[in-house]
């Protein structure tokens, strides 16, 4: 609420002395003036009769004006000084009188205390009015300079207090003000000194007062009395004020000597101890309680946020060092006996794990199995020997177990495992397990020779019956070849009858037998489809294991559909009764086996192998109990090698392939002192002091680039700390070190193969190249020649066809001379060395721009768990005679290129 001043109607005329009097000039305002608040005041003009009731301007109140809490002040726009300087230009005014009135009075038309202010100001004025023409000009002065600086309330003042008394908030403001004014020596600080005090209605009253000359009493013969007091107390009575102040004075003594002595008891009661008296227990009054339960215990079950199906959330973990003698894990002697013999004498711990579940001598009740375990780990033998353990207790050969590989190379290599396992279980009761392939190696018609038996038999009665049934589901020819086509023709209609079905012989009454030739079938996924489209006899109807290795490239990538034609066979070729049963356990149907050392976790592609009763086998490396997405093996050491220039990259492992890092010998150890200090580098990398980062200036152009891409100083001091102490040499070491080198594709690996025969012609009888435009016959060869220690062959430049589940034993060095497509990549490829728990190194060439990425991803990935850290290797810059050597170089292939294309 607040108050707006509302002129009376028609104005007001001032009078001729108004205009006369020198403050008049200078303001328009009327004798009775009103602020800038429209509050109204008289002022004393000598010789100016003071306006009548009626002509005073009226007050209009309203209610819709947020009010505050506090009075504010607002200053006029000529207001803008300081508050000390506010009281001198108070002091000036007091002194000069010629500042208008509008100016003198805190400008607050907003507040609640201003409304009062306002309204009693208004009465005041009227009061006042009056009174100045009883009171004589003295008495006038007196009262008016007690309003000013001390702020003694006039008698209405007083009788308006009274009236605001009764409002709560007034009252407690009055309060607050009367223990400030205990304390605070009765008023004696300045008012200006306090914003609140500048606003003191009684200040709006006093400026007028002392515009109209009378100077006011001087400050020292005026008690200084706390506002309240000053308003509460009326004019006439100044003798009541002292005795007044007495009575607080004694009442407040009171008040404080009781709150001490109450304080003293308390005291005394806390430390005598004295309990207080117990309360009277109350009368109930027939409101007895009503029975309640009880108290419900606070569950101890803790929530679980877990979206992954336990199996997959809670794999079972094997540590990595972990070696079990076969015997002990239920391999038969014999078995184990021939095994040892190839130069396995105890099972690796992915075996370990996976061997008991997956033997017919496992309590547990079976169900399908997934194997997360590093590469070279052995992961091969873990399911062979299991499926060969079982098939070997079979009479009849049929296909009962069906393994998917994704490259020929990796069936080859499985089909020898499964050949050592069929070896380790012949004889003794047991039959000797038949393994073939189907990779596409060869024709059709040969591989379904060796895969399907056939034999004819007369049997017109059969003969008819299979006339009328319906074509085969089994197997059937869809797909016919010309040379059918041909036949068909020749033959007649009885031809297109026995293509329907063909177990129809080619005479009448004649019937065909088909019978498999092989109890495991290692394929292509390709390969697979093509036989169960068009080989006759070649059914899945007896197939109870189906083991999908290296499974994440397989699921992930279609081959044509394999899985889903795969698993609809399953489906319908269960009409033979008993087919799928396990001799050894209660168990019928088809047992999944799912392998990687990248194992997919992605729910919907493991779900398209509708999984029953899955188990996760995870393996650990280190002591780290925490399952990372990837882990390499525990022997392999990994080295960064840093490519200032990328047009020079071939040079950079050339002097790398030279560099004595890479001696060792043929076995993957360490032939070279300067290697073992190396990998000591690397191993004390988090350790290293970065106090020779000198000489890493010294070796690059723009060390800055590289300590912008990795942050982490340690390592950066590392790879400092080796090129001071281990900077590549020119010296050539004895031979070349055997490496597989990976290249981003076909046509790099072609390339680079020339090339470096071109640098360092040298090497042109020790480089091999396998790419997928190289005949299998060939990759197999060359693979074969890498593998035999006294080979010439020391480098097979290859592309990512040979990345994944490629076992060359003893292979001591993969070089990464391009980057791998993906961490997966990453991990296969550097896992062609270091396996079977051997030693191995892993050189990765990256450029300045990609060591974001190979860092980011690789190198710090928390994703991939490493046992050492990933070192680094700094490789000299490159002489201008060097330079033109390679220039050279590449003109020269670059015209064999051109020539290649003309022919
Ligand atoms: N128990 C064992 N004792 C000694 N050597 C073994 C044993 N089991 C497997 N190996 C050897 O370990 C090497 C790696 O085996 P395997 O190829 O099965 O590994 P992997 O886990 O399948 O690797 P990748 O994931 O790369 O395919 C092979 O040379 C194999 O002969």
């Amino acid at each position: 609420m607040y108050s707006r001043y509302i002129p009376s109607a028609g104005g007001q005329k001032p009078t001729n002395n108004v205009q006369e009097s020198p403050v008049a000039k200078q303001s328009p305002a009327p004798p009775t003036a009103t602020n800038g608040d429209g509050l109204s005041y008289s002022r004393y003009i000598p010789g100016v009769t003071p306006q009548k009731q009626a002509e005073t301007p009226t007050v209009q109140r309203f209610e819709d004006e947020p009010v505050s809490p506090q009075p504010k002040r607002k200053r006029n726009d000529g207001e803008q000084l300081q508050e000390p300087q506010t009281k001198k230009s108070k002091k000036s005014k007091r002194g000069k009188q010629d500042v208008p009135a509008e100016n003198m009075v805190e400008q607050d038309g907003d507040t609640e205390e201003a409304d009062d202010k306002a309204e009693h100001t208004s009465k005041h004025a009227r009061r006042r009015e009056k009174d100045s023409e009883a009171v004589p000009e003295e008495q006038a002065s007196a009262e008016q300079g007690k309003k000013t600086k001390k702020s003694k309330p006039s008698e209405q003042h007083g009788a308006d207090v009274k009236e605001r008394k009764g409002k709560k908030e007034k009252k407690k403001k009055d309060k607050k003000r009367e223990e400030a004014s205990d304390e605070a020596d009765n008023e004696s600080a300045p008012d200006d000194q306090n914003p609140e005090r500048t606003v003191d209605p009684e200040m709006v009253d006093a400026e007028p007062a002392t515009e109209n000359g009378i100077t006011p009493e001087p400050e020292e013969q005026q008690p200084k009395k706390p506002k309240k007091e000053k308003k509460k107390k009326s004019q006439d009575v100044p003798m009541n004020e002292a005795q007044e102040a007495e009575e607080q004075d004694t009442r407040h003594k009171a008040v404080f000597e009781r709150l001490g002595k109450s304080l003293k008891y308390a005291e005394i009661i806390k430390e005598q101890g004295i309990d207080e008296e117990p309360e009277e227990p109350a009368e109930l009054h027939g409101l007895e309680p009503l029975p309640q339960p009880p108290r419900a215990a606070p569950s101890t079950a803790k929530p679980t946020y877990e979206t992954l199906p336990p199996w997959l959330s809670a794999p079972i973990c094997v540590s990595a060092d972990t070696r079990t003698p076969f015997a002990e894990l239920g391999i038969l002697p014999k078995a184990a006996r021939v095994l040892e013999q190839k130069g396995y004498t105890e099972a690796f711990a992915v075996q370990t794990a996976a061997l008991p579940l997956l033997l017919p001598t496992n309590k547990q009740q079976p169900g399908d199995l997934l194997v997360s375990a590093a590469t070279g780990s052995g992961k091969t033998l873990a399911y062979a020997l299991p499926i060969v353990r079982d098939l070997s207790n079979s009479v009849v050969t049929r296909l009962r177990a069906l393994v998917v590989l994704p490259t020929r190379e990796l069936v080859k290599q499985a089909q020898e495992t499964f050949e050592l396992c069929a070896k380790a279980y012949e004889g003794e009761d047991r039959k000797r397990v038949r393994v073939g392939i189907a990779i596409g190696n060869q024709s059709l018609a040969s591989e379904q020779d060796l895969l399907v038996g056939k034999e004819t038999r007369y049997d017109p009665e059969a003969y008819k019956q299979l006339e009328q049934e319906a074509p085969s589901s089994s197997s059937h020819a869809t797909s016919a070849s010309k040379e059918d086509d041909l036949d068909a023709l020749l033959g007649g209609p009885d031809t297109q009858q026995r293509r329907a079905n063909p177990r129809l012989g080619p005479w009448q009454g004649q019937v065909v037998d088909f019978s498999s030739k092989v109890d495991v079938l290692i394929c292509t996924p390709g390969r697979l489809v093509e036989h169960l489209d068009q080989t006759p006899g070649f059914t899945l109807s007896h197939v109870r294991w189906l083991v999908v290795d290296e499974a994440d490239k397989l699921l992930a990538q279609s081959f044509q559909g394999w899985l889903d034609v795969v698993l609809e066979k399953f489906k319908t070729s269960s009409s033979v009764f008993g087919a799928r049963d396990f001799p050894d356990m209660p168990y019928s149907g088809v047992r999944k086996i799912l392998l990687s050392a990248t194992l997919t976790r992605d729910l919907s592609l493991l779900n398209q192998l509708a999984l029953w009763r899955p188990k996760l086998i995870v393996l650990e490396s280190g002591q780290d109990a925490q399952v990372a997405e990837h882990s390499l093996p525990e022997e392999l050491r990994e080295f960064a090698v840093r490519v200032h220039d990328a047009n020079l990259k071939p040079l950079y492992l050339l002097d790398l392939l030279r560099s004595p890092h890479m001696a060792t010998n043929d076995d993957g150890v360490a032939k070279n002192e300067n290697l073992l200090a190396t990998r000591a580098q690397s191993d004390a990398s988090s350790d290293t002091s970065s106090d020779d980062s000198s000489s890493d200036s010294d070796s690059s152009s723009d060390s800055s680039s590289d300590s912008d891409t990795d942050s982490d100083t340690s390592s950066s001091s590392s790879s400092s700390s080796e090129s001071a102490t281990s900077r590549t040499q020119t010296r050539k070491p004895p031979s070349t070190p055997r490496s597989l080198i990976f290249t981003k594709s076909n046509e790099s690996a072609l390339r680079l193969s020339r090339l470096l025969a071109l640098l360092d012609p040298s090497l042109a009888t020790q480089i091999g190249t396998l790419t997928s435009t190289t005949p299998t016959s060939v990759r197999r060869k060359t693979l074969r020649a890498f593998s035999a220690p006294a080979s010439p062959l020391r480098l097979i430049i290859a592309s990512d066809l040979v990345a994944r589940g490629i076992d060359i034993p003893k292979l001591p060095h993969v070089i990464n001379y391009d980057l791998p497509p993906s961490v997966a990549g990453y991990v296969h490829r550097v896992g062609r060395t270091a396996r079977a728990g051997r030693e191995g190194c892993a050189w990765t060439l990256v450029g300045d721009g990609e060591s974001g990425w190979f860092w980011g991803k690789i190198g710090k990935s928390a994703a991939v768990k490493r046992a050492q850290k990933v070192g680094r290797v700094l490789i000299e810059e490159m002489s201008e005679e060097r330079i033109e050597e390679y220039e050279a170089a590449l003109e020269k292939l670059g015209k064999e290129a051109l020539e290649s294309r003309k022919k």
